[in-house]
């Protein structure tokens, strides 16, 4: 059974389709992730996966089980990357990754382990408000993963992160992939797709244009180098993240 099938996928915004009639299949244990440029759908493809967001029109499958209308069966086995906005307000890291474990039955010292597992050991007791916008992001995603869930999605993980912990968050989501979960990440970069993603769907004005692994999407473009040049045969445009 595919962790994610989705077909004929739509949704619009008034007279604007973000969404346009999308197939997709991700395997188990796959890490998947979903490229475009600014606007090009990724953000409300994803979150009509996850259940947060109705679609217009057609299908979504998660785990085997319907997504929307919200299904209560699946929210202990996926997480999902809040936005830093929607941590509970004036609570330190640490009683904020604490809250959320305490909502999945899972233990504070296991919590506290994924402070560490992020690097926000020493910022356990800073209020949320007062993190660094990269902490917050790791903060947000340590608690999307603090249920230990089946398939975790990640809405740009890295996109506040300096280089460093960009590297780190790397490592971290590989060994989560390499340890059975499927991680479906959006982002605009294309190296962080060609360093970590087994497939990639490459998005653009609301459609998936093209699937595959980096590697054979590149070797099967003429004279591409790399998925960049794949962007530019695709579309006609330079890839602009
Ligand atoms: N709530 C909304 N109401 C109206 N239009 C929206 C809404 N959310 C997104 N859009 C529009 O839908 C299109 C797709 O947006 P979406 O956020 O899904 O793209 P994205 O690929 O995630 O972009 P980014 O990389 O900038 O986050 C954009 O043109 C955006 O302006």
């Amino acid at each position: 059974m595919p962790a994610i099938s989705v077909s004929a996928l739509t949704k619009a915004y008034g007279d604007l389709v973000a969404v346009a009639e999308v197939d997709l299949v991700v395997d188990d244990g796959e890490f998947f992730g979903v490229l475009g440029p600014n606007g090009a759908g990724k953000t409300t493809l994803l979150e009509m996966i996850e259940g947060l967001r109705k679609p217009d029109g057609g299908r979504v499958e998660v785990l085997g089980e319907h997504a929307w209308p919200r299904n209560p069966r699946l929210q202990p086995r996926i997480g999902v990357q809040l936005q830093s906005s929607a941590f509970f307000e004036r609570l330190t890291a640490r009683e904020q990754i604490r809250t959320f474990a305490a909502l999945y039955g899972v233990a504070a010292a296991a919590a506290d382990g994924w402070l560490e597992r992020v690097g926000l050991t020493e910022k356990a007791g800073t209020r949320v408000e007062d993190l660094s916008g990269g902490q917050a992001q790791r903060l947000s995603i340590a608690c999307a993963l603090v249920h230990d869930p089946d398939l975790v999605f990640l809405d740009e993980p890295t996109s506040a992160l300096d280089p460093q912990a960009r590297r780190n968050l790397w490592d971290l989501l590989s060994s989560i992939n390499d340890a059975g979960r499927t991680v479906v990440l959006t982002t605009h970069s294309m190296d962080e797709a060609e360093a970590l993603c087994d497939r990639v769907a490459v998005m653009d004005h609301g459609r998936v244009l093209e699937v595959g692994r980096p590697a054979e999407l590149v070797a099967g473009s003429a004279g591409a180098r790399n998925l960049e040049d794949v962007f530019l045969s695709l579309t006609g445009r330079e890839y602009r993240a």
